[in-house]
């Protein structure tokens, strides 16, 4: 007697990332009620299941759904604005004044729309976001169906979104309350950075976090100038303080972390928290390099984040991948370090630890939800494949992504995004913001 399930994925290789190191070669996945029930040969699944819908990948790698544990969605509208600029010049003089002028609900609907169509086409199954209006975010992640930990925003500056640390805030909860039933979303506390938070309103964030069991989201050790500064005003560096004013524990999701000497590292260790690497921005906004193999030796947990569109200028988690493997391969002079499995971990299981849901997402593991990415690695550019984790993090581009499922549902096929909002529509809209932000 065979068992009904909603829907059965052959493919030539399945890589569930945990146990780590496995490929498991012509295997299946049988999902019921958007969740993954079980993994096992093809020849086996065919057998035991019978599904209402059969999906046959062929010469492709099932892998789980991307993690981004990084971004600023709605920013997509504003890629390209502030290229070759460093992190202040570039903040002060273009990404500020133009966030002041035109950022609204609308906009951080219309460009976290955009994003999300651009992270699920690239097997990006959930964002940890970060920006103004996440009611909009929020709103716009749940249309498009995608998994998203939004931020709970706040600065000590006053900006049109809100006036002050407690408006923010006030916001932010009153947002949370309101999506509290929705299956994909999630909230973190986002102080922006140690250089536009006070002390007052840090130690409101760890009280926050600790009550209501949020992960913290935040800026940290992103650029040299940072550190000084943070010196300067407070007689310690950005991380002491954070650790002073009780931040620091296995919910802080410490962002760029490019500036290490070795007590930051041993405090991260210490405290267990996690870093999301961003190689791409650090790169084009020329502020560092992590020491990701440094982090990797003392067991800190590591995701991938790509940051916002206007400093990267892609959400694209393959290439965070490759960059961070070969990065961290070149500035250690060793090969070694960082190999094909460990990128792809940081990709997946690593992001989802650090939101605190590595039981139930990162890895294709029976109980856990169907976030899952299906990668083609059929075609010349792909031959010969000895070993399938090599191509995703050294060859493959996200095009390669051709079908994308978020909590068991099809959200891309064949290559198309199935968002309720079109192509079509989507490009009238991004043209109206076009023409709004240049004037
Ligand atoms: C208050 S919403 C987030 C805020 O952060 C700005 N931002 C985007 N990327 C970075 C970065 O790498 N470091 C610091 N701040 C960044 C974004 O423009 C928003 O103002
Ligand atoms: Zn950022």
């Amino acid at each position: 007697m065979s068992e009904s399930v909603d829907q059965l994925i052959h493919a030539r290789w399945v890589i569930p990332v945990s146990p780590a190191d496995t490929v498991f070669e012509h295997y299946s996945v049988a999902i019921r009620a958007g969740a993954i029930v079980d993994v096992l040969a093809q020849s086996e699944a065919r057998s035991r299941y019978r599904a209402a819908e059969v999906v046959e990948l062929g010469e492709h790698a099932l892998i789980p759904g991307l993690v981004n544990l990084h971004a600023h969605a709605a920013m997509n509208l504003m890629r390209g604005m502030g290229d070759d600029l460093p992190l202040m010049r570039w903040l002060q003089e273009t990404i500020w004044p133009a966030e002041g002028k035109h950022v609204s609900p609308a906009f951080v609907r219309d460009g976290t729309l955009l994003a999300a169509r651009e992270m699920l086409r690239g097997g990006i199954t959930t964002c940890n976001d970060m920006y103004f209006y996440p009611e909009a975010a929020a709103r716009a992640f749940d249309e498009a169906g995608m998994r998203a930990v939004v931020g709970i925003i706040m600065l000590d500056f006053p900006t049109p979104y809100a006036s002050d640390a407690d408006d923010y805030l006030r916001k932010g909860l009153r947002t949370r309350d309101q999506w509290r039933d929705a299956p994909l979303l999630g909230f973190s506390v986002a102080p922006h950075a140690p250089y536009t938070v006070s002390d007052a309103s840090f130690e409101r964030v760890a009280s926050l976090a600790a009550e209501l069991d949020l992960p913290i989201h935040i800026h940290v050790h992103e650029t040299a100038t940072e550190i000084s500064d943070g010196l300067a005003a407070h007689g310690v560096r950005p991380l002491a303080r954070l650790e002073r004013l009780g931040l620091l524990g296995p919910n802080l999701i410490a962002v760029h972390a490019v500036h290490l000497d070795e007590t930051d590292l041993a405090r991260l260790a210490h405290h267990g928290c996690s870093v999301a690497h961003c190689p791409t921005s650090n790169m084009k906004l020329g502020s560092g390099i992590a020491p990701l193999s440094s982090l990797v030796q003392r067991g800190i947990n590591i995701g991938l984040g790509t940051d916002g569109a206007a400093s990267n200028n892609r959400l694209d988690i393959f290439q965070e991948m490759r960059h961070a493997a070969l990065l961290a391969k070149a500035v250690n002079c060793d090969a070694s370090v960082i190999p094909a499995h460990r990128a792809l971990h940081m990709a997946t299981l690593g992001g989802a630890q650090a939101l605190g849901l590595e039981n139930n997402i990162g890895s294709i593991t029976p109980g856990k939800r169907a976030d899952l990415c299906a990668v083609s690695l059929s075609g010349p550019l792909m031959q010969p494949c000895f070993d399938p984790v090599s191509h995703l993090v050294y060859v493959c581009d996200r095009d390669q992504v051709s079908h994308v499922w978020v909590d068991g549902t099809l959200r891309v096929k064949d290559g198309t995004a199935l968002l309720r909002i079109s192509d079509k529509e989507l490009l009238e809209i991004t043209t109206v913001w076009q023409t709004k932000l240049v004037n």
